[in-house]
């Protein structure tokens, strides 16, 4: 469905070829921390207690029995419904993202968009039917954005292949036809503010989960397409408001702003977000795609003509920079 629009198409070209050189630079820029994917079976059969039980497991997938059963059920049979989790996992610098962490949200995005965009018929063990995309953060946060240290000693033509690759991957994430939910257990800041606009859906926990768009305290503007999407999530008047002020927000005041779709009781938010897969993964894909296409159509045709905008005024302002 929305592989159909010719503007989808050109960045799925984009992400899978055009941008690869771009991607190898920011690969071998190094850093900590990596980008995990797991692709986890939901089981529609069975009773409440074992689905209860599966989408449990799910919800630890950092923990080894998850894995293990993630591993089993990839193994075990061609998953009729498939959920793709990504996890920024670089606790310790509060999941920010090194150049190689950006090139490995680049790969997570292609397996997302190759398991999409394959003929359902021909789903198998290895590349099951994609039915909803979770992101989140390993331990306390969600994202601290772009690794600071990268900006700090980062190029103008690095500093252009991270935004340009950036607006590549996120913009292909929010163009995905099937939900994507961002699993918010933590602070989402700057690029990782950026980030959950990317999604249809966030799942917050309402004790823990904060979101700020520091950019204008850092004298930058979003980099990763983030400004286009805010406008999108919550209207130009608050997205401005939210920009200009670089204000942090509570869960509470994210709800309220319409930037958090779900508050989730403290630490259960990976529960609520498992329950929000399953609901979302037993309606019909072909109109889940549908309504995707019909709420993104304006969006991506402003898009096209904002894109240059947002990308000038980032190079304009990190050249102003003295890192
Ligand atoms: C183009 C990208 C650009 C954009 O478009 O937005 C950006 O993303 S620029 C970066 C914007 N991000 C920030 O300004 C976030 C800065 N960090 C924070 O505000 C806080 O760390 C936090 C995210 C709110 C978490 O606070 P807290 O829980 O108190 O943890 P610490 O502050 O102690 O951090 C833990 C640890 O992580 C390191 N860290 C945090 N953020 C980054 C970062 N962006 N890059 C590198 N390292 C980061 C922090 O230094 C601590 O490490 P140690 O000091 O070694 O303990």
């Amino acid at each position: 469905m929305l592989q159909r629009l010719s503007f989808v198409r050109r960045l799925r070209q984009e992400l899978f070829t055009d941008s690869r050189v771009v991607q190898e630079r920011l690969r071998q820029l190094g850093g900590s921390g990596t980008v995990r994917t797991t692709l986890e079976e939901i089981r529609r059969e069975g009773n409440e207690d074992q689905n209860k039980t599966k989408s449990k497991d799910m919800s630890n997938s950092n923990s080894k029995s998850a894995r293990t059963s993630t591993a089993a059920a990839t193994e075990s049979s061609t998953p009729p419904n498939t959920v793709l989790r990504i996890t920024l996992d670089n606790p310790l610098r509060a999941n920010a993202l090194c150049g190689k962490m950006l090139a490995e949200l680049g790969d997570a995005v292609q397996t997302a968009v190759g398991l999409e965009l394959q003929d359902p018929a021909s789903a198998t063990a290895a590349k099951p039917k994609l039915a909803c995309v979770v992101i989140q953060g390993a331990g306390r946060h969600f994202c601290a954005g772009s690794d600071l240290n990268l900006l700090a000693n980062a190029t103008a033509d690095t500093a252009k292949d991270m935004l340009n690759f950036m607006h590549t991957v996120t913009t292909c994430f929010k163009t995905l036809s099937v939900p994507t939910i961002a699993l918010l257990q933590g602070d989402a800041i700057g690029g990782g503010s950026e980030l959950v606009t990317m999604t249809d859906y966030q799942v917050a926990d309402e004790a823990a989960a904060r979101i700020r768009f520091v950019h204008a305290r850092r004298g930058l503007t979003p980099g990763w397409g983030g400004a286009a999407r805010l406008i999108h999530m919550v209207g130009a008047h608050r997205a401005s408001q939210a920009l200009m002020s670089a204000r942090m927000f509570t869960a509470k005041d994210a709800h309220n702003y319409g930037l958090f779709s779900h508050l989730a009781p403290a630490g259960e938010a990976p529960r609520v977000c498992d329950d929000l897969v399953q609901t979302l993964t037993s309606n019909d894909p072909a109109a889940i795609a549908s309504a995707k296409l019909l709420s993104l159509r304006g969006f991506i045709e402003s898009l096209e003509a904002s894109q240059d905008t947002e990308k000038e005024m980032f190079e304009s302002a990190f050249a102003r920079l003295q890192w």
